[in-house]
């Protein structure tokens, strides 16, 4: 079919409330758009065609409704977690040579889970990423989660821990029941805030109970689900966190082959003129995580719009690596 052939199929699904051939002709005008190669519009196609309700409630994904409400804290009366999905490939991670293997490895598991249950095998569930900020380890778990059609479970540790006796193990349960019910990847994000040394004499006697019942809820856990926990901290963690997991992956800053890929991934979304040296920007960024160098290609870019230009120069990035390496010069300070 051609694009006007789909366009016109979709407005006819669309004023049928054909939901599912709505979005079956919209996945086939991403991937024909992704056949031409035109890939920074197959993308914005696919954020369109999935992106968040701005209705009611924005907690819950569109395709994926959960068969039991999201888990709220008593209290405060937040929710504990959030349902997001995502449609990202993964070739849209630029990682290290051996943590894209480790990664392709999990998930060729998870997809023949069936043939190794013949074997009495299953696959790893329960992993830790660990590793600077802006390295990457939400996005995986987002990629994780796309390439296996799954909806990701974010977990909101701030919202689980609270300020009344007892109420915070009684969250975790009420994720821990909630998870249960369905196939999922499930993002635990900054485990350390509960996962402190249980050892250090400053945590208070709720803090200890809490780990131990995270620890045992993570034991016991025997669903399809695929649980991630992610920490920026890894040294503070309790030495029997690390046990509990299959299999932990530790998130590099990028080399500078990586940073060279971040460069190209994050400048091609505009023109660049032919003179910018992206080898010399790939050497000059050692430090810099991915996220930094998305950030600072974004900088670059809203640089040359606000100056008139359509075409990114070599003087924006001057100007974006100069604004970076003050902010990560505050950075380290903090630190
Ligand atoms: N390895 C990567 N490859 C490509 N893009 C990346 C990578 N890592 C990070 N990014 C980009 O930077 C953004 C922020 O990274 P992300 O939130 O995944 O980092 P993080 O390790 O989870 O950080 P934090 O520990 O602060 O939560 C991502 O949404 C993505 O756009």
């Amino acid at each position: 079919m051609t694009s006007t052939e789909i366009i016109k199929k979709l407005f006819i699904a669309f004023s049928k409330k054909d939901e599912e051939e709505f979005y079956r002709l919209g996945e086939e005008l991403i991937a024909l758009e992704k056949r031409k190669k035109h890939n920074v519009v197959a993308k914005e196609l696919k954020e369109a065609l999935f992106s968040y309700s701005n209705s009611s409630n924005q907690n819950v994904s569109k395709r994926f409704k959960p068969n039991l409400p999201i888990p709220r804290d008593n209290d405060s009366g937040f929710p504990l977690l959030e349902i997001q999905e995502f449609y990202l490939d993964f070739d849209d991670l630029i990682l290290s040579e051996n943590n894209k293997y480790v990664l392709t490895q999990l998930i060729r598991e998870i997809k023949v889970s069936e043939v190794l249950a013949v074997y009495n095998l299953k696959p790893k569930n329960k992993l830790l990423f660990s590793g600077e900020p802006g390295t990457g380890k939400t996005f995986t778990a987002q990629v994780i989660s796309s390439v296996l059609q799954l909806p990701l479970v974010y977990i909101r540790f701030d919202a689980i821990i609270s300020s009344y006796l007892g109420e915070t193990a009684t969250n975790l349960r009420k994720v821990f029941d909630f998870i249960k019910n369905g196939r999922w990847v499930v993002l635990f994000d900054e485990v350390d805030i509960i996962g402190k040394n249980r050892n250090d004499e400053h945590e208070s006697g709720e803090i200890k109970r809490v780990v131990n019942n995270f620890l045992q809820m993570i034991d016991q856990f025997q669903g399809d689900s695929l649980i991630i926990s992610a920490t920026n901290h890894p040294h503070i963690l309790d030495p029997a966190i690390w046990r509990r997991f299959d299999e932990v992956i530790n998130f590099e800053l990028p080399d500078e082959i990586n940073r060279r890929e971040l460069f190209i991934k994050y400048l091609k979304v505009m023109k660049r003129e032919k003179e910018i040296n992206i080898d010399g920007w790939s050497k000059k960024t050692n430090g810099f995580s991915p996220s930094d160098i998305k950030g600072m290609c974004k900088e670059a870019m809203v640089h040359a719009i606000v100056n008139g230009n359509d075409i990114i120069t070599t003087a924006d990035l001057e100007y974006s690596f100069s604004r970076y390496k003050e902010r990560m010069s505050v950075r380290k300070q903090g630190e």
